[in-house]
Parts: structure tokens; C-alpha cells; sequence
């Protein structure tokens, strides 16, 4: 499978008054890593919806996660995303969030590939995931996402 390592840093507003990352923020993550995933393999979601008004992404449909370590501000920590099954409407995502060998975060998600319903297009519709999406992040390849240092001009 395609996978994705992206590095993110923790900042001072993704932690909580007990000094950790806020529970909320690491499924705020796992959802732009998704993103992050569609767009390397060539399909950028903001672009797919701007080009077909019926196209509604890829909803989340079950989740969960497993909180093994805490991360904190200034923290360095990386954000690891594949594909972790394929069905016919819905494919599983495999998330896992680590601090050096610490494994902060592991969790699975079931997404369907979302269009306007036909009979009423103010509600979603699960649809096949498209072929040419499944061949993209099926193949066997690693990609790195690192965050850029400043560097002074
Ligand atoms: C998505 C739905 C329209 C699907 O309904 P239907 O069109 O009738 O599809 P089906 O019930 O046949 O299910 C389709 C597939 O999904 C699977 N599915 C559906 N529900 C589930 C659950 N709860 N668990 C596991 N698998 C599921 C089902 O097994 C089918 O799998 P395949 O065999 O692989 O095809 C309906 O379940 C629904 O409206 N659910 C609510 C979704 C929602 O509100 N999610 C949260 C907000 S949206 C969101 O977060 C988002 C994020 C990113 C985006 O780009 C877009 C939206």
C-alpha cells in the first residue's frame, strides 16, 4: 500500500490545560492525513469536489483509537496513514502517531467514497470506490512529509 509519514508539530493551542495534546486534535489530524494520502496518490479532494458538485469525499463512517502516550508542546511527532483494507464502497484506514519509538496514538477508520443521494441530493449516498483512487493507493511505496526549517534570507 501507499503509506504516508507526515511530521507535525505540536504547538501551544493542540494542548489542554493538563500541558498534553487535546484528544480532538489527533482526529483532526487523521483527518488531513487522509487528505494528505489522497494528494500525493493525485486526487486532491478540494479540487474533485470543485469539479463535480456531486462528489461529497470520503465520509467517516466508524473509527476508533487507542491514547498509549501523551504528546506536548514542541513535540516533533509523525503521523503514519495507509489503507488498511479495501471493500466495495468503503476502504479501512490504519493511523498511527509516534514520538521517536514511542507509539503516541494507533487507530482505524471506515470510510465510504460519498456522492449526493439521486433521490435526495441534500443526503450522502455510499458509491464504489473508484478504480483508478484503489490502484493509487494500493501501490507499494513510501512517502515522507517533513515540515520545512526557516531558514534566514
Ligand atoms: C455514508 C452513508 C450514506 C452510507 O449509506 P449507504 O449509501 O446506504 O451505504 P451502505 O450502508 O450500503 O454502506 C456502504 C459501505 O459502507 C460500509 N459501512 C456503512 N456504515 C458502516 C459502519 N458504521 N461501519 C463499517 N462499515 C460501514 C458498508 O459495510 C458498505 O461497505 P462495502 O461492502 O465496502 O460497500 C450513511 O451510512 C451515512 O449517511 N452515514 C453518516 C456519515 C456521516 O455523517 N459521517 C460523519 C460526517 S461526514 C465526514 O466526516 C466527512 C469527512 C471527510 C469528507 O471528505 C467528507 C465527510
Amino acid at each position: 500500500m501507499l503509506r504516508l509519514s507526515r511530521e507535525i508539530r505540536v504547538e501551544w493551542g493542540h494542548c489542554d490545560p493538563a500541558r498534553i495534546v487535546y484528544n480532538p486534535n489527533f482526529y483532526d489530524w487523521m483527518e488531513g492525513g487522509l487528505l494528505a494520502l489522497l494528494s500525493v496518490a493525485g486526487f486532491d479532494l478540494a479540487t474533485m469536489i470543485a469539479k463535480d458538485v456531486d462528489f461529497r469525499g470520503t465520509p467517516l463512517v466508524r473509527g476508533d483509537a487507542s491514547f498509549m502516550a501523551p504528546a506536548r508542546v514542541g513535540d516533533l511527532i509523525v503521523h503514519h496513514v495507509e489503507v488498511s483494507r479495501w471493500g466495495g464502497k468503503s476502504f479501512d484506514l490504519s493511523h498511527r502517531f509516534t514520538l521517536g519509538e514511542t507509539t503516541l496514538l494507533e487507530g482505524s477508520q471506515t470510510r465510504v467514497w460519498g456522492r449526493a443521494n439521486p433521490d435526495n441530493p441534500a443526503s450522502l449516498a455510499a458509491v464504489p470506490v473508484p478504480d483508478a483512487v484503489k490502484a493509487a493507493l494500493s501501490e507499494d511505496k513510501v512517502i515522507r512529509l517533513t515540515l520545512h526549517q526557516e531558514t534566514q534570507v
